[in-house]
């Protein structure tokens, strides 16, 4: 029997479609690493690495309670999830622009850099930041992340 390949459908994240000029044949490009194959993918493509920006907003419970903007952290976890969801709120309406409120209000260093944490590969970022990150599609906003250092947004640029 023949098998449907759905030529038409979109191909997952990452992915193009190139056509062979020795045989002419159609293979599949993974636009992060270059690597081709003839199977039509399924899925997107790892990334190996990407980049994100992000708010963080710091609490007392926080691994280090102390950031460039504030000496000792004292707000409670749900006082800084409230505040996060604040920011999130006006860059989703468009009020405010991501970059503006993180060199404003993130208890991150990378305030300096508007949240830019360049570029990272697995393994680098705790556990749940990591996780949420690289599910998101380029310029997609993440929902509120919990991890030691606080509560973050993460917008992944790359
Ligand atoms: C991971 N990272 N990169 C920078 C950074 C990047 C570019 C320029 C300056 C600083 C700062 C940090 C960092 O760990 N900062 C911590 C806060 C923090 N904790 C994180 C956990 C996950 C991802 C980013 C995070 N940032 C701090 O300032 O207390």
């Amino acid at each position: 029997e023949t098998t449907m390949s759905n030529d038409d459908a979109p191909l997952p994240e990452g992915w193009e479609m190139r056509t062979s000029r020795s045989t002419g044949m159609t293979y599949y490009l993974n636009m992060y690493n270059k690597k081709s194959q003839w199977e039509r993918p399924e899925a997107p493509a790892d990334p190996g690495e990407i980049r994100c920006s992000h708010i963080l907003v710091k609490h007392a419970e926080s691994r280090r309670p102390s950031s460039w903007r504030e000496e000792n952290i004292t707000r409670t976890k749900e006082e800084a999830m409230e505040i996060l969801k604040g920011y999130r709120k006006k860059i989703v309406a468009n009020d405010a622009a991501f970059v503006d409120l993180a060199t404003k209000y993130s208890d991150c260093s990378s305030a300096k850099r508007g949240g830019d944490l360049g570029m990272f590969g697995k393994g680098q970022m705790q556990a749940p930041f990591e996780e949420e990150a690289f599910k998101l599609k380029v310029g997609q906003l993440s929902k509120p992340v919990e991890t030691d250092s606080g509560v973050h947004i993460i917008l992944r640029t790359a």
